[in-house]
């Protein structure tokens, strides 16, 4: 289990985390929810390791991760796909993938074949340029290569974001057969509400850097939730 507790992180005087506290279980979909700018992308920040925080703890399987790079992270089974993919746009769809064997020994630098049974146009896209996929494409080829490093906790940051609806269903159940297969946590953050209800175990609510909500899906539809939610 990932457990995030009262964590503040800053950016220079401005604090974009108040005393976060969230717990990712094994085997579940965690949804944090939230609108832009509310702290979602720092918030994974600081369970990768990309930057550091200013107060409060966070560990995995018991083992604190504060001061530990997003290396030894990767490395301690924390898989993540960053928003806007960052795939690199000169290399192949293979070379993209082997870039996830940075974390692994000698021995275990191969690309598991669930991931062209998850999403088969990898597979004939392998000799193409990263930059040359859709955005959709692009998606599936992060999440990819985030399963290369064999993650036992898988973080995604806005998933759905700019990609077509045909797509975000692909991506819904890739999330969830990866749930269903291997038992790994779940992290999301997300701004779309009927794709973290359909799929979310759990979810929290963010509002200005701080947890406003905790529950499970159903407890999305409530007045108080709405009102977090929405501009
Ligand atoms: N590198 C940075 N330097 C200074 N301020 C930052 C930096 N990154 C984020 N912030 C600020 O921290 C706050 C939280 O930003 P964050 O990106 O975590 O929010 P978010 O919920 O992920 O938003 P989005 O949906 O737009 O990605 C915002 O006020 C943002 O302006």
């Amino acid at each position: 289990m990932l457990a995030v507790n009262n964590v503040n992180l800053h950016y220079g005087a401005a604090q974009a985390l108040r005393g976060v506290s969230i717990h990712a279980e094994m085997g579940k979909i965690t949804c944090v929810l939230g609108r832009n700018g509310v702290g979602k992308s720092s918030l994974l920040r600081a369970v990768t390791g990309q930057k550091p925080v200013s107060g409060g703890t966070i560990s995995f399987d018991g083992v604190s991760m504060n001061g530990l790079s997003p290396y030894v992270r990767a490395k301690q089974g924390i898989g993540y796909v960053p928003q806007g993919r960052e795939i690199f746009p000169l290399l192949t769809v293979k070379e993209n993938l082997e870039t996830g064997f940075a974390p692994l020994s000698r021995n275990e630098r191969t690309i598991p074949d669930d991931i062209f049974t998850l999403f088969p146009v990898l597979k004939s896209m392998l000799g193409r340029r990263g930059g040359d996929l859709s955005g959709g494409q692009q998606q599936q080829l992060a999440i990819g290569r985030a399963m290369v490093t064999r993650p036992k906790i898988l973080v995604l940051d806005e998933p759905t974001e700019g990609i077509q609806p045909s797509i975000i269903k692909d991506i819904g159940r890739a999330i969830r057969y990866l749930r269903d297969s291997t038992g790994m946590a779940i992290l999301l953050v997300e701004q779309y509400l009927d794709f973290c209800r359909e799929l979310a175990d759990h979810v929290y609510i963010m509002d200005r850097g701080e947890i406003v909500h905790e529950g499970g899906a159903e407890t999305l539809d409530t007045a108080e939730a709405r009102r977090h939610l929405t501009v």
